[in-house]
């Protein structure tokens, strides 16, 4: 019996252009046990991945601050709106921009955190994230305002207490500091082999490959121990 799995998008199921490697559709498909993505985007992003790779739809979305196990049909929300809506509003009165167009596809269905371009001023950001009692979290991504006790190991405590699974019995892979905790809370993590430094320390282990690659050598890895 292979563990469940928790996994991000972003550096993890990748390719180094950001595409999705259309290998890791049917990975995902196939592996014979829950399967939670674990990601910092939007709901939009996680659930429409889970849709149409046609696995049950379990996610941890918004670095655990919106979770949707949707067995359960109930979301779980942990963040800080209003704290990242204050911080959003100081920033772009300061002069500076989220970076995302007047769309704004990224923020557009986001509920409980802000994310802003890596290419927008940092500093200034983390000052007016820490007057709000907010912190900014880098996934190599993007940059994220979230609450500080808010994280996808929470996020996944709650999806699998909904999915009555043991969080310890899991297995995940990603890439990037808002792994970190994820990696902390289950049994088994393998950052990467692009993951950054954080990821790496809180990791159990490391892959030889990178991106899609490595997550696909992971799964090999927690097959062959399983
Ligand atoms: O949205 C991001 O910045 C990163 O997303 P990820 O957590 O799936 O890597
Ligand atoms: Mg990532």
């Amino acid at each position: 019996m292979v563990p469940p799995l928790a996994v991000d998008i972003d550096g993890t199921l990748t390719r180094p252009d950001d595409s999705i490697d259309p290998r890791v559709f049917d990975a995902l498909r196939a592996w014979d046990a829950p399967v939670v993505i674990a990601t910092g985007k939007s709901f939009p992003y996680p659930i429409g991945l889970c849709d149409f790779v046609g696995i049950p739809i379990n996610v941890v979305a918004e670095n655990g601050g919106a979770t949707y196990v949707g067995s359960a049909d109930a979301v779980v929300y942990d963040g800080d709106p209003e704290g990242a809506e204050a911080v959003g509003a100081a920033y772009i009165a300061a002069g500076y921009d989220l970076g995302w167009g007047s769309v704004d596809p990224t923020n557009r269905w986001r509920e409980t955190e802000l994310a802003v371009a890596r290419e927008q001023p940092l500093d200034p950001l983390v000052d007016i994230a820490a007057d709000h009692g907010m912190v900014v979290v880098d996934t190599g991504y993007a940059y994220h305002v979230k609450a500080p006790d808010v994280d996808k190991g929470r996020g996944l405590e709650t999806a699998a207490a909904t999915l009555d699974v043991d969080p310890g019995s899991f297995v995940a892979v990603g890439d990037s500091e808002n792994d970190a905790e994820l990696f902390e809370r289950v049994g088994h993590s393998v950052a990467v082999a692009n993951a950054d430094e954080t990821a790496m320390a809180a990791a159990d282990g490391v892959t030889e490959a990178a991106f899609a690659d490595g997550f696909l050598e992971a799964l090999d890895r927690f097959r062959a121990s399983a």
